[in-house]
């Protein structure tokens, strides 16, 4: 297992070296004033140093140091629903973080409440930056020491990929490979991927374990399978270790109410399921689509397994801490309880307390009638468990975001 170092708080008596307000144990300096002095000017100088030659910064860079002993992890795609909330929770169990987005679909927003939470030099770095630009992201990797990447970034609606799969193929499979080459020429040695049950396509039997045949019905699938591909192969001659995680679908949003899920309203059409809801109940849209109600399914309506994203980047903690060179983990992250659609939006009226407005259209195209997850590979090796279950209760976190966020991240969207 690789040993992941986060930044300690210490207690006020028990100072050693303090950077911008965040403390760093160092028992060997504790009494020695000039050691101190010596240690924050040359720290200093070198940051100074090395932002000057800082790639395209969105905003003022931070830091671009590596701290030895403080694990320094990428989030790719960090401006985004998932990302953002990974990046609130690394730098909570303080892990020191560069996220590297080219806010096409993220939000500058959410970065800027990160910066406020964490606004001591060396805690978080932004990066503007658009992965498919090779030179750029090995420029980046040269910059810095990053330990792990949580490699998030990418495009993600179903509907748009059977629409657009060219820009499936391009921003999933061949970014990734950007991101892997990156990775194996600057010896970085943990990556998390963010793959999809989307991957599983449509499978005979459910639950969905992680043995279940791959066989994606839709260009957002294929492309993820094909990057998990990828990633599989190159590690064959690597001592990289290696986590795909295949999430299910992502709800909810931080308890504190910090940051939510803010999509592009000119992407609406493509929206999922959770955020049509939302917008129904605000009037933004005249009422939900339902779209499909003969799956062969319970209710007719498509089954998914929702899982809140609290938990899900909570998984992503616990591979980054139990990743061990040369091996490859592979999780779904769900429930194991399956939902239909009317369910959800049963528990999205409740949650809301409106009564949304239903429009019953035929299917979508690329959507596969049930999915959840087997969760009992995850729990057995990496001891996660989803805390969540309750769609209403993480309907409910998510709704308190968005009724307080008419306009998303407002002005703040990039
Ligand atoms: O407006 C809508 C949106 C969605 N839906 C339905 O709701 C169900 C869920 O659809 P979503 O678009 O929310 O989510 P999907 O299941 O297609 O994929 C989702 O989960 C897996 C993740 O990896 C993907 O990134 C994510 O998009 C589908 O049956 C879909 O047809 C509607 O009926 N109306």
């Amino acid at each position: 297992m690789l040993s992941f170092n986060r930044i300690r708080a210490q207690p006020r008596g028990n100072r050693s070296m303090s950077l911008g307000g965040m403390e760093y144990a160092d028992p060997k300096k504790k009494n020695n004033f000039c050691g101190k002095i010596l240690m924050v000017s040359t720290l200093t100088a070198f940051c100074i140093l090395m932002l000057r030659h800082s790639p395209n910064f969105n905003a003022p860079p931070q830091f671009s140091s590596h701290e030895p002993g403080v694990t320094h992890v990428l989030v790719t795609g960090g401006a985004g629903f998932i990302g953002s909330h990974a990046a609130l929770r690394l730098l909570k169990d303080f892990y020191r973080v560069t996220i590297v987005d080219n806010l096409s679909r993220g939000n500058l927003g959410a970065i800027r409440v990160l910066q406020q939470l964490f606004p001591e030099p060396g805690r978080l770095q932004f990066i503007y930056a658009d992965l498919g630009d090779a030179k750029s992201v090995q420029k980046i990797f040269s910059e810095n020491a990053f330990d792990a990447v949580m490699h998030f970034a990418a495009v993600a609606y179903v509907g748009e990929s059977t629409l657009d799969p060219l820009k499936y193929y391009h921003n999933i499979t061949s970014n990734t490979l950007v991101v892997l080459e990156a990775m194996a020429a600057h010896r970085v040695k943990t990556l998390i991927y963010s793959s999809t049950c989307a991957t599983y396509g449509e499978p005979d039997k459910m639950p969905i374990t992680e043995e279940t045949p791959q066989v994606p019905i839709n260009p957002y699938g294929k492309a993820k399978k094909m990057a998990e591909d990828i990633i599989l192969d190159f590690h064959k001659n690597s001592d990289m270790a290696v986590m795909i995680l295949r999430y299910f679908n992502v709800i909810g949003s931080d308890p504190e109410g910090r940051l939510g899920e803010a999509p592009r309203p000119e992407l609406r059409e493509h929206g999922r399921i959770s955020g049509a809801c939302f917008d129904a109940a605000r009037g933004i849209i005249p009422g939900l689509k339902v779209r499909g109600t003969d799956y062969k399914t319970s209710d007719g309506t498509c089954i998914r397994d929702y899982i809140d994203v609290t938990d899900l980047v909570d998984a992503h903690v616990k591979a980054l801490e139990k990743a061990k060179p040369g091996h490859v983990g592979i999780y779904n992250v769900g429930t194991g309880k399956g939902s239909s659609v009317n369910e959800f939006v049963a528990a999205c009226k409740k949650a809301t307390g409106v009564p949304i407005k239903v429009h019953f259209l035929p299917r979508r195209p690329g959507d596969y009638a049930e999915v959840y997850s087997d969760p009992s590979k995850i729990r057995n090796d990496l001891n996660w468990t989803a805390r969540h279950t309750n769609l209403e209760e993480s309907l409910q976190v998510a709704w308190r975001w968005q009724k307080a966020h008419q306009n998303g991240y407002g002005s703040m969207s990039a």
